[in-house]
């Protein structure tokens, strides 16, 4: 019984202390008059917060309207800058998430950093005998031609015969551990398609394994990112690295080759939250426990973190960095790494302590080559437009991914075109018979004549304005490489103009729909600053071309 009534009386306690309910009783003894003088202030009251509803309703309508979505490609050859740039743009747009996502840039950070030093080791190797050598492949000393400056006549004299490195068997043997640790990265970053790193896999994934290709289609009938995964997870697999002391003892060899990865290389294309997995708290990555407190430590308290054989390694790599024969032998050889992607050798002590965390500016030097398309979605306001959603992206641009591209001509609004011009002495890794700037203009005419293409937005980024000035400061003359220059003056305000133009009369000539204006920005898209204001710009732009084109406006 007593159990039957508590009910009633919570309810009942309820109703009466309902403050809102007693409010809307009516009085006791209420008089007619009062009564219709309550009913009609109800009504009254009732249209007044109809008008509210409906003004609302209204606004969201609006708004829905005017959030239209604007869609942007990143074109480019690879190389161009086309990541960097959108970092830049989730940098600006999306200031935390890009701030949180920092420290799994540490893998790529470190594989960039150990690549700089096999290639050193690579261009101090004794060189075989002359007549071994004279029909070599122009390339046969570099994996890398984006950085390697070839001369008109192939392989550069005084790399035959040049300046002797008597420390090189020392820096062989005391970095050797890098080399292993090189070759785990790329397994970790790779695709198998690639002897470049590409993205992440988590960490403890280094095991040879078959691979099961998932495909699916993906919105608008665009082939949805390939995710190559193993079938069965082997965390129990030793590692190749248990931190810096077992490496150090290792005679194998210095020059570990990178071909002999790939068949087992996990890859994850495009799509996968690879930045979460290596993040701190991320569900690969999570800060690992100590075995004896149980309580969350920072990767540099996990044994099998790469950070301690790069610790290890960091006085040794600084050392051969320094060496004065060292550097004599690189200008030999015309490699300049200082200009290349990812380098990181001068800040060496930086980059390999325990707690080291990326900065923005070690984020926006990072190279991870793109794979298939990445979509990036961000809400931008620019002028009176609020919120407006973004969808930008992001493509391989390597020749074998450039197929890849046409899916999304259809639906976009605006184009970022980025060319590097002062790759002018530089050929295509994929094809080293190609000049890059070249590749570029011919990508860019195919790119402005499209007639798909005829109503979208373009904006040119002619990018590494930062390194052209650089190499024409140190002499390179672009009349070597580009005949058609003539014997204009090599100095950076000549060469961007004699660009600026020559790109600008490229979509002159070819584009259907001679009413479109070209935008064209000297670029530097690492350097944030000056990247901002550009970005700021653009988007003003692509949003007003958007919303003529929607009518809006
Ligand atoms: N100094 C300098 N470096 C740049 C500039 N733009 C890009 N880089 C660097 O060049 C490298 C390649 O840039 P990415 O943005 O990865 O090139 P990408 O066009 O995305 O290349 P793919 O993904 O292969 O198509 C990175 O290490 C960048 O930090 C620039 O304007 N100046
Ligand atoms: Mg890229």
């Amino acid at each position: 019984m007593a159990k039957g009534k508590q009910p009633q009386l919570a309810v009942r306690r309820r109703s009466l202390s309902d403050p809102l309910a007693a409010a809307l009783l009516p009085p006791p003894n209420e008089t007619l008059d009062e009564r219709e003088s309550r009913l009609k202030a109800a009504t009254d009251a009732k249209l007044i917060s109809d008008g509210i509803d409906e003004m609302i309703r209204h606004e969201r309508n609006h708004r829905k309207k005017s959030r239209a979505e604007v869609q942007v490609l990143l074109l480019g050859q690879s190389e161009s800058g086309k990541s960097t740039c959108l970092k830049q743009f989730q940098l600006l747009h999306n200031t935390a998430a890009f701030h949180a996502e920092r420290i799994a840039w540490r893998a790529v950070i470190y594989l960039n950093l150990v690549r700089s030093v096999r290639r050193i080791l690579d261009a101090l190797q004794p060189e075989p005998e002359v007549e071994e050598h004279e029909d070599t492949d122009p390339l046969a000393y570099s994996l890398e031609p984006a950085s390697v400056i070839i001369s008109s006549s192939g392989r550069p004299p005084s790399a035959i015969s040049g300046t002797k490195v008597p420390n090189y068997d020392v820096y062989r043997r005391r970095l050797q551990p890098l080399m292993q640790l090189e070759d785990r990265l790329i397994r970790l970053l790779s695709s198998p398609e690639e002897d470049e790193a590409t993205h992440f896999g988590p960490w403890e994934q280094f095991a040879p394994q078959p691979y099961t290709m998932y495909t699916n289609q993906g919105q608008l009938g665009r082939p949805a990112p390939t995710i190559l995964i193993p079938p069965t997870k082997h965390s129990s697999t030793p590692s190749p690295l248990n931190g810096a002391a077992s490496s150090s003892n290792s005679t194998s060899s210095p020059t570990s080759s990178v071909g002999s990865n790939k068949a087992r290389e996990v890859a994850v294309h495009t799509s996968t939250n690879w930045k979460k997995a290596f993040s701190l708290g991320g569900s690969k990555s999570k800060s690992p426990k100590s075995p004896m407190s149980g309580e969350i430590e920072g990767w540099w308290e996990d044994p099998e973190d790469p950070v301690h054989t790069l610790h290890a390694c960091a006085p040794y790599m600084q050392e051969m960095w320094r060496d004065k024969n060292v550097r004599q032998r690189l200008r030999e050889k015309r490699l300049r790494l200082e200009e290349s992607s990812g380098f990181y050798l001068d800040e060496i002590p930086r980059i390999t302590a325990k707690k080291y965390i990326p900065t923005d500016a070690d984020v926006l030097k990072a190279r991870l080559k793109t794979m298939g398309v990445v979509e990036h979605t961000f809400s931008i306001s620019s002028g009176s437009n609020r919120g407006v959603q973004w969808k930008i992206y992001d493509v391989g641009g390597a020749r074998n991914q450039r197929q890849a591209w046409a899916p999304y001509f259809e639906d976009i609004n605006a184009i970022i075109f980025l060319a590097p011009i002062s790759a002018f002495d530089q050929v295509l890794a994929e094809d080293p018979v190609v000049n890059r700037v070249e590749d570029s203009l011919q990508l860019w005419q195919s790119v402005v004549s499209n007639k798909l293409l005829a109503k979208v937005n373009i904006v040119l980024f002619l990018n590494k304005c930062d390194l052209l000035q650089t190499k024409l400061d140190a002499g390179v003359r672009l009349n070597h490489y580009m005949i058609s220059y003539g014997d204009r003056p090599n100095d950076y305000d000549s060469v961007s103009k004699y660009f600026r133009n020559k790109f600008g009369a490229l979509h002159h000539a070819v584009t259907p729909n001679k009413e479109r204006e070209l935008y064209i920005h000297l670029t530097a898209v690492t350097d944030t600053r000056r990247t901002a204001t550009i970005i700021s710009n653009v988007r003003d732009i692509i949003i007003k071309g958007n919303l003529k084109t929607m009518k809006l406006v």
